[in-house]
C-alpha cells in the first residue's frame, strides 16, 4: 500500500480545524502527523515530518504559519482569511526562493461557493447594480468574510474589463456603516447571527428585474472536500494559487 501523505493541521483544536482532522485522518491516502493549536510550537512540524500543512487557525497567525512551512519546503492548503494583497505578495515573492513550494489560499473550500462566486462574476457585467450579502454565526472575528472580498474582487474585475460603471447610489447622508463595507466599489453587507454558519447572496439588479445567487454552508463538512482537493492537488501547483477555482476546471 502506498504511503499516506503526512499532513499538519493548524488551529486543529478550532471549528474547522477538527473537522479537517477528521476528514484527512478519514482519506486513505492521507494521514494528520501533527495537530497544533494556540501555543505549540511550529517546530512540531519539522519534527513531526508533516510534508503538507492546512492552515486554519486566525488571521493574526495565519501569515507567520505559511510562511515557516514554505521556509521548510511544506505545501499549503490555507482556509483561514486575512490574507490582503500586501499579505499576497510577500507570500509569492517568497515562494519565488522556493520553487517546488506550493501554497492554496483558498477563502472558501465549499465547491456551491466557489461555482456561486464564479457565476456572480460573470452575470455581472449585465446588471447595473451589484452588492453582497454575507451571513454568518456570530463567533466568526472577522468582517466581512474572505469569501465576500473575493467575491467582490471577481465581480470588480469582471465590471472593470466589460467597461460596466458603479452601481448607482444616490446616498448623501447615512450613518456610519449604513451602506456596508466598500470593496473595489462594491458593496458587502455583513450579517452575524446565532444559527447560521456561513451564507452569501449576491443581489444583481436591473431595470424591473433582479438575480440573487445564493450559497448557503449548513456544516462545515460542506468545506471538507476542498480540503481534501487541495491537498491532493497543491504538489502540482507550485506557487501560489488563489481561490480552489484555480484547481477546478469550471468553463465559465
Ligand atoms: N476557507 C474556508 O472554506 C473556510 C475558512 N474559514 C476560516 O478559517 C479560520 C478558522 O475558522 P474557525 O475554525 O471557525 O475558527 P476557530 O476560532 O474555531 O478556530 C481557530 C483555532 O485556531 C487556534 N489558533 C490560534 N492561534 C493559533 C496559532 N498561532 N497556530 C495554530 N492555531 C492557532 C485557536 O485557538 C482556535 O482553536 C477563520 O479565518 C475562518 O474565517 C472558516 C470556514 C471555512
Ligand atoms: O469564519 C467562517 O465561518 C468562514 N470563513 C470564511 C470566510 O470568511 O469567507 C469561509 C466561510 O465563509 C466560513
Amino acid at each position: 500500500m502506498a504511503e499516506r501523505l503526512p499532513v499538519a493541521v493548524l488551529g486543529a483544536n478550532g471549528r474547522m480545524g477538527s473537522e479537517a482532522v477528521k476528514a484527512v485522518n478519514a482519506a486513505d491516502d492521507l494521514e494528520v502527523v501533527a495537530a497544533l493549536g494556540r501555543g505549540d510550537s511550529l517546530d512540531d512540524l519539522v519534527d513531526a515530518g508533516a510534508r503538507y500543512i492546512v492552515d486554519l487557525s486566525i488571521p493574526d497567525a495565519t501569515e507567520a504559519n505559511v510562511r515557516f512551512a514554505v521556509e521548510h519546503g511544506m505545501h499549503a492548503v490555507v482556509g483561514t482569511t486575512g490574507w490582503d494583497t500586501p499579505r499576497l505578495d510577500s507570500l509569492a515573492a517568497l515562494l519565488g526562493e522556493h520553487p517546488g513550494v506550493g501554497v492554496l489560499i483558498a477563502p472558501n473550500f465549499a465547491l456551491g461557493s466557489v461555482l456561486a462566486s464564479a457565476f456572480a462574476a460573470k452575470a455581472a457585467r449585465y446588471f447595473e447594480s451589484v452588492e453582497i450579502v454575507e451571513l454568518h454565526h456570530p463567533d466568526k472575528v472577522d468582517a466581512p468574510s474572505g469569501t465576500a472580498i473575493r467575491t467582490a474582487q471577481l465581480i470588480a474585475a469582471a465590471r472593470a474589463e466589460a467597461g460596466v460603471g458603479p452601481s448607482p447610489d444616490a446616498t448623501t447622508k447615512q450613518l456610519d456603516g449604513a451602506r456596508g463595507a466598500d470593496v473595489d466599489g462594491v458593496r458587502v453587507h455583513a450579517v452575524r447571527l446565532r444559527g447560521l454558519v456561513a451564507h452569501e447572496e449576491v443581489l444583481l439588479g436591473g431595470v424591473g428585474e433582479q438575480l440573487t445567487i445564493r450559497h448557503d454552508s449548513f456544516d462545515r463538512v460542506s468545506f471538507m472536500p476542498g480540503v481534501i482537493l487541495g491537498l491532493r492537488t497543491v504538489a502540482d501547483h507550485p506557487g501560489l494559487t488563489v481561490g480552489l477555482d484555480g484547481y477546478l476546471d469550471l468553463g465559465l
